[in-house]
């Protein structure tokens, strides 16, 4: 027998669950299905966990930098405080919170493996080896989120390695830990380990963090290197091997080998879509999940004639980010509720019901040792796209904000300013803090506020926010005879304070 319901979403991640609200806060009838635990990934094994186990450490080294503080500081991290305090956000890895939140607000949930059966039709495998059959009068929407890439590397899969799941929920941190990949997993999680007295070595095949500035991963593996870390760029990893006495030993391409107690693979994620019947609704298996920008799924059997499979979050691989994918979820459970009852549909660019700034405006915190943070695109990036670019760089050093934040602060900002428009593109922002900087970035960009009027927008003295004066005056100062050109780094008005540039103040 088949139970109808409004809108089905299979996925109970942070996307599901922000989907399925929307949907309900509409009013229409909405059941989630959730195979392990309401909140998903990024609940229980990626931000929350990784974050909570970073920012300890990250606390007691910003008190270290700041004399008076730092006398204070006479003791070592406790690791066993840490492991606890992550348990507390992870509650336990009991979704009960979750839970209770759905029936809070009127959202069926069911627990199981959901997979689309045919047009509108999903099948949901409960525990005990029951199915049940829904069919939604409206939508299907999926999030099931994505799985870790354990790649074709000589005896890695039977070394039995770590992937993000066991790094984030680890009870005894091991004596010796190599990663294998330098992108924000792995960069994140040594820099944890790092902090807890871990001997980390990170295998990167090129550059840390290749997706932005490249002086962010400079920085990043500087900060690792004083943290202990053994940093090695360009790094091909050939074998892999668990030996008898549970030692993992990796071997290079040189044939270096290095010596752990375990390895952690954090080498990119790929889709949570091979059990999810696709192939019954024209899509493979296996696959991303291609949208527009309503998230409605690409080429899937149906949807030309009435729209009604969308999919969001990272299976869709718009972006790997629990943020991002929220704001797909607020999109589509808002565009199923406005078709649904026949109201008006804002999907043009920037209306309600579309993820426009997936394109343009995508903001990333990287919690590392100095924290990395970007929003839209590189200068790199600009120029392929063949735009007109200007840059700013400047150095946190003529920030006073920043070195009274913390003693001997080192730091580093780029805009990429749109030349033609002249508008912010991108910016990145590497040092202690930094990661609050980066909503004023992304609301300059989505704004397309003109730089002109940016030295409208203040920032306070003396904080670190000065660093956007700093980048605006690299730019040069609308209408005056002294414009700095483009890259003068640390421009400043000699207003009194003191920094660590010489000839630069507040
Ligand atoms: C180590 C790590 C740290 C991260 N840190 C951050 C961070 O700090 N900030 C950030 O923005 N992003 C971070 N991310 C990325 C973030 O975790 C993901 O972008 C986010 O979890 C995606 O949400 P989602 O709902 O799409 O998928 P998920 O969180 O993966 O949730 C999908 C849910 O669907 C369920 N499911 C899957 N298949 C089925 C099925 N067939 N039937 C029923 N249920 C199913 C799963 O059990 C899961 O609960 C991190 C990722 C990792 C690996
Ligand atoms: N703070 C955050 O926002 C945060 C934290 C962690 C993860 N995430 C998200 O989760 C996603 C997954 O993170 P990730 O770090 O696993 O993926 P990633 O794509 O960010 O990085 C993977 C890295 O592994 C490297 N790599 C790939 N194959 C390799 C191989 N065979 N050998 C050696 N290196 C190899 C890649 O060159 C890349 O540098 C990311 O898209 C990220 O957005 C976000």
């Amino acid at each position: 027998m088949e139970r109808e319901v409004d809108v089905i979403v299979i996925g109970g991640g942070p996307v599901g669950e922000n989907a399925a609200d929307r949907a309900r806060a509409a009013g229409l009838e909405v059941v989630l299905v959730e195979r392990e635990l309401v909140g998903g990934e990024c609940s229980y094994w990626a931000c929350v966990p990784s974050k909570t186990l970073l920012r300890s450490a990250a606390a007691l080294r910003a008190a270290r930098r700041v004399d008076g503080a730092e006398q204070a500081v006479t003791g070592r991290l406790d690791v066993q405080a840490v492991l606890a305090r992550r348990d507390y956000w992870v509650s336990d890895w009991s979704d009960q919170g979750g839970a209770d939140w759905l029936e809070s607000i009127g959202v069926g949930l069911e627990r199981g493996h959901g997979r689309l059966d045919g047009v509108r039709r999903v099948v949901v495998e409960r525990a005990g080896g029951e199915a049940v059959v829904y069919r939604a009068r409206h939508a299907v929407i999926v999030a099931t989120g994505s799985d870790p890439v354990i790649p074709p590397i000589d005896g890695l899969a039977e070394a039995a390695p770590w992937t993000s799941r066991e790094a984030t929920s680890v009870t005894e941190p091991p004596a010796r830990l190599v990663v294998i990949g330098g992108g924000v997993t792995g960069v994140e999680m040594a820099t944890a380990f790092a902090g807890f007295g871990t001997e980390v070595t990170v295998l990167a095949r090129s550059g840390l963090l290749g997706t932005m500035e490249p002086f962010a991963g400079e920085a990043v593996a500087k900060g690792l290197r004083e943290l202990g870390a053994s940093v090695r760029l360009d790094a091909a990893v050939e074998r892999v091997e668990r030996t008898p006495s549970g030692e993992v030993v990796v071997t290079l391409d040189d044939g270096e080998t290095i010596t752990a107690d375990e390895v952690l693979v954090a080498t990119g994620r790929r889709p949570r879509s091979e059990r999810l019947g696709l192939e019954t609704v024209g899509l493979e298996p296996g696959d991303w999940v291609a949208v527009d920008d309503t998230m409605l799924a690409t080429g899937a059997t149906g949807n030309d004639a009435a729209p009604w499979l969308y999919a969001a979050g990272d299976l869709n691989h718009r972006a790997l980010l629990t943020h991002q994918g929220k704001y797909q979820a607020r999109a589509v459970g808002d565009l199923v509720a406005a078709r649904a009852v026949g109201g008006p549909e804002q999907t043009a660019p920037w209306g309600a019901h579309v993820a426009t700034a997936d394109h343009t405006a995508v903001p990333q915190v990287v919690f590392a040792e100095p924290e990395a943070v970007s929003v839209g695109v590189t200068a790199a990036e600009a120029e392929r796209a063949g735009h007109e670019v200007r840059i700013a760089d400047v150095s946190f050093s003529s920030v006073s904000g920043a070195g009274i934040l913390a003693d001997g602060y080192e730091g580093q900002a780029r805009l990429v300013v749109d030349a033609e428009r002249n508008t912010v593109v991108g910016a990145t922002f590497v040092g202690q803090d930094v990661a609050e900087l980066l909503q004023s970035a992304t609301i300059a960009i989505v704004g397309e506020v003109p730089i002109d009027r940016l030295w409208h927008a203040v920032p306070a003295f003396p904080t670190m926010s000065e660093v956007w004066l700093r980048l605006l005056e690299a730019l040069g100062r609308p209408g005056s005879s002294d414009a700095a050109a483009p890259g003068d780094a640390g421009r400043a008005d000699h207003s009194g304070a003191r920094t660590d540039d010489a000839g630069s103040a507040a």
